[in-house]
């Protein structure tokens, strides 16, 4: 199989099967253990057509009368990949992007497929001049969305919360390619250490500002040839993400329940950063994904990890006023992390945003149950949706005067007022992330 053949597989699997593209890419990867040009090529061509997902169908708009939903999804897949080619890949030529998109429609549609794919292809050559985008002044939500590659009905809700200029400093941030963060694992190796060892593999390593473990990848080289992950020296874990263990602060002999574990980053955090005779529950309400946290664990080298099948909407039931700390890292709409999230981007509606504050209102309800007198409850997301994350916390506080407030800017290297953490990535040119730590009175 060619890498255009194998991208057109890519690409029909997360759009179709609603795939997730981190998992398929890094998964058709390994399988395939490409060239470096090669892996490069095809990364191009899936993520590079992900990304522009709303501006290529745009186009495609413009060029036929047929709606999107009513296309082959091969077809779609073959047009679109196809048109980044010739709209986002400058060294790729156009007659080679129309020829090889035709191929693949022969191959995997049939002639009239082909013939569809050819016509769509030739005429947005033709027809490039007339794909311009509307001005932020003609149209503010269609410019930022198709400039930046968000959906309408975000553009707008930021728009209405932020105002324009900050809204396109936002959606600017979202559309850059993030670096690889890592964190170190301090059990086996120190930060400077840790740089010194990528530096001798010829990788860009820098360490990052705010969380004392993170350390950045500049020229992002395959994930494989990384090694310091099989070795457990490090865990691919983003820094504002990091910043919650420090929140959390455990002790040597703790107890701590992490309600909403999987896949493990924050929990082995806790537990390198508690020690051996800190006892960190990492608990999940999928079994598939307790896998995932006991092989990170295990990993890493860590052996105060247990695994735990439950849902945090009950475990206060269980597990009444037993632990000494209690992180919710709420499942949340993400929209702080849009940048690493190319495909859960297009999949956002407005709906998921009216569910998510009840079900988090419940989690941190039930979970806070957990909490010894005198023990720390800490609540995180890692959106930027205050509904998600300032109201649910101050709702809770109104309902239970036995917690208080601390300030979690206190415990890391965050120059803010606080109390509570708020990452704003059009402010701070960071992830968006919220995090907020309370107290239960004796
Ligand atoms: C934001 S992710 C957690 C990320 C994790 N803390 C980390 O740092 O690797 C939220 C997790 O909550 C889990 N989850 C969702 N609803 C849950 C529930 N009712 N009880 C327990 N876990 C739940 C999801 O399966 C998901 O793994």
């Amino acid at each position: 199989m060619n890498v255009r053949e194998i991208a057109f597989h890519s690409l029909l699997t997360i759009c179709k099967d609603d795939g997730y593209s981190n998992i398929i890419v890094s998964q058709t990867i390994q399988k395939y253990k490409f060239t470096d040009r090669d892996r490069r090529f095809y990364t191009e061509l899936v993520y590079g057509a992900l990304r522009n997902l709303n501006y290529l169908d745009w186009i495609i708009s413009q060029l036929s009368t047929r709606k999107l939903n009513k296309l082959d999804p091969v077809c779609l897949a073959i047009i679109r990949l196809g048109l980044y080619q010739i709209f986002g890949m400058t060294k790729v030529p156009e007659s080679a992007a129309c020829n090889e998109s035709v191929k693949l429609a022969t191959h995997f549609g049939n002639k009239g497929m082909a013939k569809f794919v050819n016509a769509m292809l030739r005429n947005s050559i033709r027809h490039q001049q007339e794909f311009t985008i509307p001005s932020l002044e003609e149209n503010p939500r269609l410019h930022i969305s198709l400039t930046y590659h968000q959906q309408e009905w975000l553009v707008d809700k930021w728009i209405h919360e932020y105002g324009q200029e900050d809204t396109v400093t936002l959606c600017q941030y979202f559309d850059q390619i993030p670096d690889l963060c890592l964190r170190t694992n301090t059990l086996k190796i120190n930060r400077a250490d840790l740089i010194k060892i990528l530096s001798q593999k010829g990788i860009t390593a820098e360490a990052g500002i705010y969380s004392p473990e993170a350390i950045y990848i500049r020229d992002m080289p395959g994930i494989d040839h990384l090694g310091v992950l099989e070795q457990g020296l490090a865990i691919i874990q983003d820094e504002p993400s990091q910043l919650v263990a420090h929140v959390v602060d455990p002790h040597p002999h703790d107890m701590v329940f992490d309600v909403c574990a999987a896949p493990g980053g924050k929990t082995t955090h806790i537990a390198a950063l508690g020690g051996s005779s800190c006892i960190v529950y990492g608990g999940d309400i999928y079994d598939h994904k307790l896998k995932l946290i006991e092989g990170n664990a295990k990993r890493l080298g860590l052996d105060n990890v247990r695994p735990l099948l439950q849902n945090a909407c009950t475990i206060g039931q269980s597990y009444a006023e037993k632990a000494d700390r209690v992180l919710v890292d709420a499942p949340c709409s993400g929209l702080g992390v849009l940048r690493h999230k190319i495909d859960l981007r297009w999949r956002k509606t407005p709906s998921d945003l009216r569910t998510l504050p009840a079900l988090q209102h419940r989690i941190l309800e039930n979970a806070s149950q957990c909490v010894k007198p005198g023990g720390i409850l800490i609540y995180s997301t890692c959106t930027i949706n205050n509904d998600e994350n300032a109201k649910i916390v101050n709702a809770f506080l109104r309902d239970h005067p036995e917690f208080y407030i601390e300030n979690a800017c206190a415990y890391c290297n965050i120059a803010q007022n606080g109390p509570f953490i708020q990452l704003l990535p059009q402010r701070d040119q960071m992830d968006g992330f919220f995090i907020a730590r309370m107290k239960k009175g004796e």
